[in-house]
């Protein structure tokens, strides 16, 4: 009974939340709804938004409200204070959420002025929030904690023009996210799965399989969010090391990155007949429809495992007369935990080569796996693919780029917690991603 009058509050509030979200308001400049159609119902504010505009009030403001970190520490505050039964809803320490929150704002705020992208963006992480179990009243109440923090951070000197351009990019988000939950319906929230293999190959690492009862379409290169019942709340992501599952069975590689995280969970704490479950799955980081070009592969530790994926659908897609090149960084001999199925890989395949680099002696060039690459030829006509630890692929695109490789045919997934040099590439701060 209590849950049914509380689904039914939830859906009340879900239905004032759309209205509202979706209400004409009077505003002219840009109009790029977050379905990325140019119409008249632009998120929050509807009928016109100008992303371009509400970016440089926010940007010459944003002293006002910096370091974001402290308004994070207010906002969380403000929404455990009304609401403290979300509390249970997040992890106990909530250091991976202030992050997270703080590369999303980063990240909106330099991307205003691309809608379209940005609808697209939180247009996913719509859909991938079902998984938390958040519901479209919770906007809400994210709303009025973030609203309180701002005003208490900036104190006499907020201004009501900025404010209302922060809740213009807010609702703008929102809007986004709801649709995103929405168009995703008709697939789960989530994917359970139970461990068929737990292969302990470095004390550090683990390669797991899992099988998931219901079936789990995904590309070769993409990642998924796994969560263990060992920590409740702590989604990671981990690329799919397989190109298909004919099997049904799904692999990740794992590396114990520190204690007390999921990834230490996973290689330490896991075994077969364990449950976990997955997320919807993500990244852009796939083969082209047409793999016309050389492809070149720059992979670092378990950056490894999208990096098979790859190169099992290019055998099977790959045009002939077209070869492929691997990186394959290790830090030392032992570290390349998967040398068996590389040897196959490269004995099987003639049209590609495979280089291991180890920061010691041991595998086909010693030093730097970017080094290597740089030191190796001219790849400006390859389509480049880098996975990794953060600071490997930000170093990889980075040179890449100087040597002339355009941005648009170097793939890697987003990467967290790492500094990019200067300049930073553009779309750099990204809330969802890698984390170092
Ligand atoms: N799709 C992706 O991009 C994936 C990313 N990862 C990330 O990889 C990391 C785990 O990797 P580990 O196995 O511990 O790697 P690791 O620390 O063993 O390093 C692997 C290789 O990267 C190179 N490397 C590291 N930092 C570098 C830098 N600043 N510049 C140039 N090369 C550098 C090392 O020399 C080594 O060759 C985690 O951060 C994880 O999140 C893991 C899987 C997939």
């Amino acid at each position: 009974m209590t849950e049914d009058y509380h689904s039914l509050l939830a859906r009340r509030e879900a239905m004032r939340l759309r209205d509202r979200l979706l209400a004409p308001a009077p505003r002219a400049g840009a109009t790029t709804s977050p379905s990325g159609r140019a119409t008249g119902s632009a998120a929050g504010q509807a009928g016109a938004w100008d992303g371009a505009a509400d970016q440089e009030l926010i940007v010459r403001n944003l002293d006002l409200v910096t370091p974001f970190g402290e308004v994070i520490t207010l906002l969380y505050e403000a929404m455990f204070e009304r609401h403290p039964y979300l509390r249970k809803l997040f992890p106990d320490s909530m250091e991976f959420q202030r992050t997270h929150l703080e590369h999303a704002f980063r990240y909106t705020i330099e991307n205003l002025h691309r809608s379209e992208q940005l609808a697209a963006f939180f247009t996913r992480l719509g859909r991938d929030h079902r998984k938390l179990g958040v519901r479209p009243v919770h906007y809400q109440v994210f709303e009025d904690a973030l609203t309180e923090a701002l005003r208490r951070y900036a104190g006499e000197r907020w201004r009501d023009d900025v404010e209302q351009a922060w809740l213009r990019m807010l609702r703008f988000v929102v809007a986004a996210m709801v649709n995103g939950a929405d168009g995703a319906l008709a697939e789960p929230a989530s994917w359970g799965c139970t461990v068929t293999r737990h292969e302990r190959r470095r004390p550090d690492l683990a390669v797991l399989r899992v099988r998931t009862f219901e079936p789990y379409p995904y590309r070769p290169g993409q990642y998924a969010t796994l969560q263990s019942p060992l920590l409740p709340h702590a989604w990671r992501p981990y690329s799919l090391a397989r190109a298909s599952a004919p099997d049904g069975e799904l692999e990740f590689h794992i590396r114990r990155t520190g204690p007390g995280g999921l990834s230490d969970a996973l290689v330490t704490r896991t075994g077969v007949g364990d449950s976990l479950r997955l997320g919807p799955v993500k990244g852009t980081m796939t083969l082209d429809e047409d793999p016309t070009r050389e492809v070149l592969i720059v992979a670092g530790g378990t950056g490894w495992a999208p990096a098979r994926a790859l190169l099992e659908e290019l055998a099977v897609r790959r045009r002939p007369g077209t070869g492929a090149y691997v990186f394959v960084g290790a830090r030392t001999a032992d570290d390349l935990y998967d040398a068996p199925a590389l040897a196959r890989l490269e004995n099987r395949c003639p049209w590609l080569r495979v280089v291991p680099v180890t920061e010691g002696p041991g595998g086909s060039e010693d030093g730097s796996v970017v080094e290597a690459v740089a030191r190796y030829g001219d790849w400006t006509d390859c389509t480049a693919y880098v996975s990794g630890p953060p600071a490997m692929v930000i170093a990889a695109v980075y040179r890449l780029t100087v040597a002339g490789v355009p941005a648009d045919r170097i793939h890697h997934d987003p990467v967290v917690g790492a500094v990019a040099p200067s300049p930073p590439p553009l779309g750099w701060h990204t809330p969802d991603g890698f984390p170092a």
